[in-house]
């Protein structure tokens, strides 16, 4: 039985819309016969050419462009795969993609199918895939180092090079078993295995104990904005963003709904939330809100309490308080005290004015350096993901019990450090993966 070849891919790699160059991708053994119909002759490998690129039937220009050839197996995908570089008009690439579906054999990719071919032939393994993906959406220059760092193959490598000292501990408990009649042969084997297990539990340790720096990196840094009704939340928030997301008025209770703006302060992701206000009596849609607000507050990294300096120096509610990791008391409306001084806060509480601006700069400043106080030295190997952090954790829970369990029972032992192995072979994917495979792949665009 001959298996059917895989049909060949196409998509636009580009982003989609008007734009300078547009590039369309297409991989799979059929990619020659792309050139040869459209743009003969074929160049040399990874030179690019200027060619006319023609419809294949009638051989009408569509237009002129630069071609790509990268055979297999050297290529993105691994297979044949021919770059078109196009003028980037909507009509250029539409009439490009409508001439190649009629090629036979050819079909528009699905989102993530050039990487799953990569993958699939090696070219990349899962954790460099995520990567990679990670890199696609990377919104400030943080973000981007730890994704180029996973995409190249930091992260593999040390889960690699770890899975490779359980499987070297995992040869000695074997050897054991094979001289098990020969009771200090197996004690001696035992031993060398112990000692690299040992070895490894803490390194593994002090990797899970990272106070989840890479994957707020990754995530962002969440700042819920919280505080009485009318403090100056949302005008807080459009100042942050330097636009006007959240509506403002002089009525108290007027956010309701939470809204998110994306900040990047040096290089570090930082998502501020504003939300309702936080009063007592309050109607049953404001208090809709305040149960949002609260929930934003126990899912931030850091929730700031704002009040109005001429109002109540009201402190933050106790179920706030009870939520809330850690906190930042902020006064806003200095502008509105009398005889012009700033008043004598507590260290711990950053006057303000949206206002006037004055304070605000200081604010953001505060902002960042909490969050690179949490997020750490980019550039450090650090866990980037749950899917991740689980494996290692399973990981680490079979090593422990490799330690601890009863060292005569040694298919047991043997047993523990497979299981090991196994988990960190799921996070680069050496060892069965299909249940997470779509998941991973469906997180990218059409023609990536
Ligand atoms: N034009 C273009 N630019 C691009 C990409 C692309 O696919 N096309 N990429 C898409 O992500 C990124 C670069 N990634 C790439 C990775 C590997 C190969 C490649 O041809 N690898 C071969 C040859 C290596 C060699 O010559 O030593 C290989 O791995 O065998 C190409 C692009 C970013 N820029
Ligand atoms: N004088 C002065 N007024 C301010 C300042 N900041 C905000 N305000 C005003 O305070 C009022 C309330 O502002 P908002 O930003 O809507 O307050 P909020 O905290 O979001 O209020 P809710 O959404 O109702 O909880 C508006 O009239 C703002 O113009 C400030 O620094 N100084
Ligand atoms: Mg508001």
């Amino acid at each position: 039985m001959t298996s059917q070849p895989e049909p060949t891919i196409f998509a636009l790699a580009s982003a989609p819309g008007r734009a300078g160059v547009a590039v369309v991708r297409i991989s799979g053994t059929g990619a020659g016969r792309v050139l040869d119909f459209m743009a003969a002759p074929r160049p040399e490998p990874r030179r690019a050419v200027g060619r006319a690129i023609r419809h294949p039937e009638g051989g009408t220009v569509l237009d002129r462009g630069v071609v790509l050839w990268f055979p297999s197996p050297k290529s993105f995908t691994g297979e044949d795969v021919v770059e078109l570089h196009l003028h980037g008009g909507r009509a250029v690439v539409q009439a490009v993609l409508a001439a190649l579906t009629v090629l036979p054999g050819l079909r528009l990719a699905e989102p993530g199918e050039f990487a799953r071919r990569a993958f699939e032939a090696g070219k990349l393994d899962l954790a460099e895939v995520e990567g990679l993906a990670d890199l696609i959406d990377a919104e400030t220059e943080g973000q981007r180092r730890q994704a180029l760092a996973q995409a190249t193959g930091a992260l593999s490598g040390l889960y690699e090079g770890w899975r490779a000292s359980v499987i070297d501990a995992l040869a000695y408990v074997e050897a054991g078993l094979d001289f098990s009649d020969e009771a200090d042969i197996g004690e001696k084997t035992f031993a060398e295995a112990r000692s690299i297990i040992g070895v490894l539990v803490p390194a593994v340790n002090h990797h899970l104990d990272d106070g989840h720096r890479g994957e707020i990196l990754r995530e962002g840094f969440r700042v819920a904005l919280t505080g009485p009704p009318n403090a100056g939340k949302s005008s807080l928030l459009n100042a942050l963003a330097r636009r006007d997301a959240a509506i403002v008025s002089a009525e108290a209770g007027t956010t309701r709904d939470v809204i998110e703006v994306r900040l990047d302060l040096k290089g570090l992701p930082v998502i501020v939330s504003d939300t309702a206000g936080f009063r007592e009596a309050a109607g049953d849609i404001e208090r809709e809100g305040m149960r949002r607000s609260l929930a934003v507050a126990q899912a931030a990294d850091l929730v700031l309490w704002l009040t109005d300096a001429t109002g109540p120096r009201t402190t933050m509610p106790a179920e706030l308080a009870a939520v809330a990791d850690r906190t930042l008391l902020v006064l806003n409306k200095v502008d509105l005290l009398s005889g012009g001084s700033a008043p004598v806060l507590p260290d711990d509480m950053v006057p303000l004015s949206v206002k006037s601006g004055e304070g605000v700069a200081d604010l953001v400043e505060r902002l960042q350096v909490i969050a690179s106080e949490r997020i750490g030295h980019p550039g450090e190997t650090v866990l980037t993901q749950v899917r991740h952090r689980r494996l290692v954790e399973l990981a680490r829970d079979s090593l422990v019990a490799f330690l601890q369990g009863a060292s005569d029972d040694v298919e047991l032992r043997a047993e523990d450090l497979r299981r090991a192995a196994d988990a960190l072979g799921r996070i680069t994917g050496r060892v069965d993966v299909e249940d997470v495979l779509d998941q991973i792949f469906g997180r990218f665009c059409i023609g990536k």
